[in-house]
């Protein structure tokens, strides 16, 4: 990998508020070309605002974000270009097949035709639906639903996909194929990966964090060393306890705010 490339996203001190409430409070935060990184926060924390703010569904009045090096605000199409969505909301047409929602995206991408055709075959076979192409979406069950979301993001080939809460209300089984997918697309096709969440059995010892709690990025590092900086270093490394001591350190480091504030 070229040392020189730009960060896949850098969200560079972006506060944004919505009337007098701060949603978002000085937040920076950096997902490297390739890799995955974790936001972990729980609900209302403002995960999907700093979405919406990537996105541009709402402008950035404080702070910048650039995407491969694109800067969102002077240059949007080229930063738009590099990037895919997952919204937490379902948002494909219920009485269309996977490959007509799939199909109507490309070619706002200006994809059609046969490259359509290949680009949809190639992306529903990564997300193992190559056989419901037909079918219609209100056929499919909502991990399914989730994974057409995911190739319909990857349409235009983006080098960074955000997610946002894409497991919420999936069962356990569901949930860990889309874990596997989107983690897949990072080991093997070099994809960057934002990943929005507060379920902390979704994040890997070794995976990059951020918290976010209110607005604010109250830590930043691997598991391990989040798990560390709350309660000094462990005297194993995590393994499986990381997840409860992840969320001990996490209630630990949002009740010390709470405390504050009070
Ligand atoms: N359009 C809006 N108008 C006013 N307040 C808003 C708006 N959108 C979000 N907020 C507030 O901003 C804060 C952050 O919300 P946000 O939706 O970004 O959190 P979140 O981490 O994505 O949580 P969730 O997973 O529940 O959506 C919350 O206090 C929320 O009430």
């Amino acid at each position: 990998m070229n040392g020189m490339e730009a960060p896949a996203l850098e969200i560079d001190r972006v506060s944004h508020a919505f009337g007098k409430r701060l949603a978002l409070d000085d937040v920076s935060l950096t997902v490297p070309a390739g890799r995955f990184v974790a936001l972990l926060g729980p609900n209302g924390a403002g995960k999907t605002t700093l979405f919406s703010l990537a996105t541009r569904l709402y402008t950035t009045r404080t702070g910048r974000l650039r995407i491969f090096g694109k800067d969102l605000a002077s240059h949007p199409s080229a930063a738009l270009a590099e990037l895919g969505v997952v919204f937490q909301s379902r948002t494909l047409d219920l009485d269309l097949s996977v490959r007509q929602n799939l199909a109507y995206h490309a070619a706002l991408h200006g994809l059609a035709g046969r490259a359509a055709r290949a680009r949809i075959a190639h992306l529903l076979g990564r997300v193992g639906l190559g056989e419901r192409a037909d079918e219609k979406v209100r056929t499919l069950s909502g991990g399914q639903a989730r994974r057409v979301e995911i190739a319909r993001a990857l349409i235009h080939r983006p080098r960074l996909l955000l997610l946002d809460e894409a497991t919420v209300g999936l069962d356990l089984a569901s949930r860990a194929d889309i874990v596997a997918i989107v983690r897949g697309l990072v080991a093997q096709e070099g994809l960057a990966v934002l990943w929005a969440t507060h379920i902390f059995d979704e994040v890997q010892a070794e995976d990059e964090i951020y918290v976010l709690d209110k607005g604010r990025i109250i830590a930043r590092g691997t598991a391990g060393e989040i798990i560390g900086g709350v309660a000094g270093p462990p005297s194993a490394p995590p393994a499986e306890g990381a997840t409860a001591s992840l969320e001990a350190a996490f209630r630990a480091m949002t009740s010390a705010r709470s405390e504050d504030a009070a």
